[in-house]
């Protein structure tokens, strides 16, 4: 990689960056830590708290969290390499392709409420319905996916930062994810949202600002008109293949819609088996989860597609102007794999603050999908191999001691993996296309598992592994057939890679179909419903949730129902789970909210309504974005005309203000009554102490 061209910040603000606001976060987090626990009913020392946010987030948060959640460096990079290399259609491929498995998680989130309503993570479930077997099975492909996901966030994030600082590469790689690790395990799932929320809002103010200078302020762009002139010529100098004319400006792209599939399938797997999508629809209300996924997903397509129609066509823009860090030459085919195209852009557009900017936007997106992954792989090693296999009586204090030592377990993982892509020379570019046929088999029969009555232990099992080696021989054959030889390169190719994921994803889909009718299990969901219940007895029966002491018993697959064990015991006689707060208005309106959750979780058929507005949603909104608007597109060769690229820009813009306000602006106006009990109570507490403090000096 040329680190040269592109470096243009010193050493020094790259460990400023990522060791410095690593650890501001982990400071916030220790303030926001002991507000919670002093002014809400949630304490950070029991484990539901730590692993599920006591299942009471609000749908603005949780959208926030999807968002932030789903935002990897490959969001900003390769959507940018993909709008550098097919133009306008690359970012709408990139966005609406990674889009629909947000929307089509509604669905689930729904049912997970319905038939699985205590679970701690989906793994839970395919225990309870499949046993040990199928859970092995499913666990390989949920480590898998957290492990890719992990490993590629750093491999990206790191190679933009070593290009902008000249950082070693290995040196970010292993602190990326040290203040992550540090503000997770002072926090927990709670803890991450709100970091989540505030990445979030820096996101969104930096995206705006790239696509305010790009396209009104800057001197060498400055209007969507002037934009369209540049890649107008761009197109006569380097025309795209497979694009009409070879033109930057059009949906009809061979390549983009290739790419577009792809993302369609790996992304599927992305969501469909990372518990970290799984945790947010288990955090959610039950009544607000749909709610939640529904504007999250709509929130998150303007992050890629605002970011890349902004930044990944101003460097195909600003290749020939003297401040392209690479001019007179273009870039490389490995710099633009590696995610360069985006800091290419930022510099030459706003030189050193560019840079600067975009090293912090990447930090936001690297570090907020870090701590998701990190929670979600905690809980899965943490309810279904160590509370499963290991330690079934496990006490609430054990288990989140546990989930301490495997967040930093996981943070080292993740951090080797990339290492290892790094020193074999694999860059984002291929494990990004690459990922979704490792995983593509295990799509539908995980889907079904929580939303499909039929299917059966063997179809769930055979649908996983046979989509994994259909995947595998259809990716390499076809690279072998097209390319002649098996190599990076060409295992690489979108042909190879899109044989591989289409093959992975259907033949996962067809065999647990085909098998499951063969004898069908007709499955009684009051098992699942079942997953935690006597520990949620218990729970009631001892009258709070502030329960650090008392969910050891939340009843890992393998042992329910769930008895409270000596240490637990003890404690809840003594009374010590009665939390000390409860007078506080805000722990008694959290209280009234518990309330009306639990009577939802017993009388599931109120939520029918709701999964009916999941999957109209889900449905209709795919249909407009990936068949309506970008088919008619491709198939009529339409080459967009001044106009509509400027009413293209002016929606990217009005997207990305409408994300912001879901995503920044909802959190807050959700959330405005707590912060008025909050500051009430803060001051009547330090009236209560003055007063005192005045009786016990007189
Ligand atoms: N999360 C993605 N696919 O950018």
């Amino acid at each position: 990689m040329s680190s040269s061209t592109a470096t243009v910040l010193p050493q020094g603000a790259g460990y400023g960056v990522v060791v410095g606001v690593g650890f501001f976060f982990a400071f916030l987090m220790m303030g926001i830590t002991y507000i919670q626990n002093r002014y809400t009913r949630f304490s950070t020392k029991s484990s539901e708290e730590f692993n599920t946010a006591s299942r009471s987030v609000k749908p603005g948060l949780i959208a926030s969290g999807i968002v932030s959640a789903w935002t990897w460096a490959a969001t900003l990079l390769q959507s940018s390499t993909v709008a550098y290399e097919y133009g306008v259609a690359g970012p709408f491929w990139y966005a609406a392709g990674a889009t629909v498995q947000i929307l089509m998680f509604s669905i689930l989130a729904c049912k997970v409420k319905i038939n699985a309503p205590r679970c701690h993570t989906y793994l839970e479930i395919i225990y309870a319905r499949y046993g040990k077997t199928a859970h092995l099975v499913f666990m390989f492909f949920a480590f898998v996916t957290n492990i890719l996901v992990g490993s590629q966030l750093l491999l990206g994030g790191s190679a933009v930062v070593t290009a902008l600082t000249g950082m070693n590469v290995y040196a970010a790689i292993f602190l990326i994810p040290l203040g992550v690790c540090a503000y997770v395990i002072l926090g927990g799932l709670r803890a991450t949202f709100l970091c989540d929320y505030s990445h979030t809002l820096i996101l969104m103010v930096i995206i705006l600002y790239f696509m305010f200078n790009a396209y009104a302020t800057s001197p060498l762009i400055g209007s969507p008109s002037e934009m369209y002139d540049l890649l107008k010529e761009a197109a006569i100098k380097r025309p795209v293949a497979g694009n009409t004319g070879g033109s930057y400006m059009t949906l009809k792209s061979n390549y983009a819609l290739i790419f577009g599939v792809i993302q369609l399938c790996s992304g599927s797997g992305t969501v469909f088996l990372d518990q970290a999508y799984w945790q947010r629809a288990i955090a959610s209300r039950p009544t607000t989860a749909v709610k939640a996924y529904i504007i999250g997903g709509l929130a998150w397509f303007a992050i890629p597609f605002g970011f890349s129609t902004t930044l990944g066509l101003a460097a195909v823009a600003l290749i020939d102007n003297p401040r392209f860090p690479t001019y007179p030459n273009p870039p490389s085919s490995e710099d633009i794999t590696a995610g360069l195209a985006s800091a290419y852009a930022a510099t030459a557009l706003l030189g050193q603050s560019g840079a600067v900017a975009l090293l912090i936007v990447l930090f936001m997106a690297v570090t907020s999908c870090a701590s998701a992954e990190l929670i979600a792989v905690a809980s899965l090693l943490t309810f279904d191999v160590y509370k499963t296999y290991i330690k079934p009586d496990a006490s609430g204090k054990r288990l989140i001691l546990v989930s301490h030592i495997c967040i930093c377990l996981f943070g080292m993982t993740m951090a080797i993996f990339a290492c290892i892509w790094n020193a074999i020379g694999i860059g984002l570019g291929w494990l990004f296309l690459v990922m979704g046929l490792l995983i593509g088999g295990a799509v539908f029969p995980a889907a079904f598992a929580i939303t499909w009555a039929g299917q059966s232990k063997a179809g769930a099992i055979a649908g996983c592994i046979s989509g994994l080696v259909a995947g595998l021989i259809a990716w390499i054959t076809t690279a072998y057939r097209y390319f002649g030889e098996v190599t990076v390169a060409s295992t690489g190719e979108e042909y190879s890679t899109l044989a591989g994921n289409l093959a992975a994803i259907i033949t996962g889909l067809i065999v647990t179909v085909v098998v499951s009718l063969i004898k069908p299990q007709n499955f009684d969901w009051s098992i699942t419903r079942a997953i935690n219940a006597r520990s949620l007895e218990a729970l009631a029966d001892e009258g709070h949730v502030n329960a650090a002491e008392t969910d050891g018993n939340t009843g890992a697959p393998g042992d329910m129902p769930t008895t409270i064990d000596g240490e637990e015991k003890e404690k809840s006689e003594a009374g010590t789970n009665t939390p000390p707060n409860e007078d506080l208005p805000t722990v008694q309106n959290e209280d009234r909210e518990m309330q009306e959750d639990a009577d939802i979780d017993e009388h599931p058929k109120k939520l029918r309504r709701t999964f009916f507005v999941a999957c109209i949603a889900a449905f209709v909104l795919t249909f407009i974005m990936d068949f309506l608007i970008p088919i008619p597109m491709f198939l009529s060769h339409y080459v967009f005309s001044k106009g509509f690229f400027t009413a293209w820009i002016v929606i990217s813009f009005i997207w990305v203000f409408v994300s912001a306000g879901i995503s920044v602006i909802l959190p807050l106006v959700e959330t405005a009554g707590f912060f008025k009990s909050f500051v009430g109570e803060v001051r009547n507490g330090s009236a209560r102490k003055r007063s005192i403090a005045a009786s016990t000096t007189s």
